[in-house]
């Protein structure tokens, strides 16, 4: 595999930023990660309190100095006074993909009813997909199962590298057309 593939996760949390917890939720992405994907790849892992300015100067450098393909988030998507992740997602984004926050609310609410509460987005920033979870760390394996199928032809079509994935985690769907040759 001569892709070079970075990935992005920003923990959004201002209680894991100030010590009061370990932050569970970026490491848990980050093996979710590791057990979809065939490709090597490499972390770039960010911890940031719910400031506004913080995330989106976290997403601008992951995007464009580190070059991550997919940016990932977790937490600060409620109604709470200081959930400000949607809005750093959608200030930095040029286009929004509004499928991904539909499928995973509706996915989510299959384990609970708060999901609804949830305003979890995703969108594009140059060639970088940025996608938001919650904060609970459950979430990210519900949310991430929901959405994964589709995220390899997003990066495709955004001119990333060829996402490959393990069948028995989760299954990419690409159209026929745009499939590589096995090699
Ligand atoms: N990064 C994390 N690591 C571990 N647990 C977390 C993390 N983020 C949230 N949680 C837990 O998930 C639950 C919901 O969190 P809440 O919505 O308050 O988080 P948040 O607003 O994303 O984070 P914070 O309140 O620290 O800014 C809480 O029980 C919290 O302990
Ligand atoms: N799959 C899933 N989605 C979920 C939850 C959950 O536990 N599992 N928690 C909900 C709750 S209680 C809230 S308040 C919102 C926003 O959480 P956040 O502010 O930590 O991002 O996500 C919702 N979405």
């Amino acid at each position: 595999m001569t892709d070079n593939v970075r990935i992005g996760i920003v923990t959004v949390s201002d209680r894991a930023s100030r010590g009061e917890y370990d932050d569970q939720g970026g490491p848990a992405i980050r093996e979710w990660l590791d057990k979809a994907l065939t490709n090597e790849w490499e972390a770039v892992s960010r911890l940031v309190p719910d400031e506004q300015d913080q995330v989106e100067a976290a997403l601008k450098e992951l995007a464009d100095e580190q070059q991550c393909c997919l940016i990932v988030t977790t937490g600060g998507t409620g109604p709470a006074r200081r959930d400000i992740t949607p809005e750093a997602t959608e200030a930095v984004c040029d286009k929004v993909l509004d499928g991904f926050g539909e499928q995973m609310r509706a996915v989510s609410l299959q384990y609970v009813p708060t999901a609804i509460l949830s305003r979890q987005m995703a969108g594009i920033r140059g060639k970088s997909l940025l996608i938001n979870l919650p904060g609970k760390p459950s979430a990210i394996a519900d949310c991430l199962d929901a959405v994964f199928p589709a995220v390899p032809y997003c990066i495709d079509l955004i001119e990333g590298p060829y996402l490959e994935t393990r069948d028995e985690a989760v299954k990419a769907f690409r159209p026929k057309h745009a499939k590589k040759p096995a090699d």
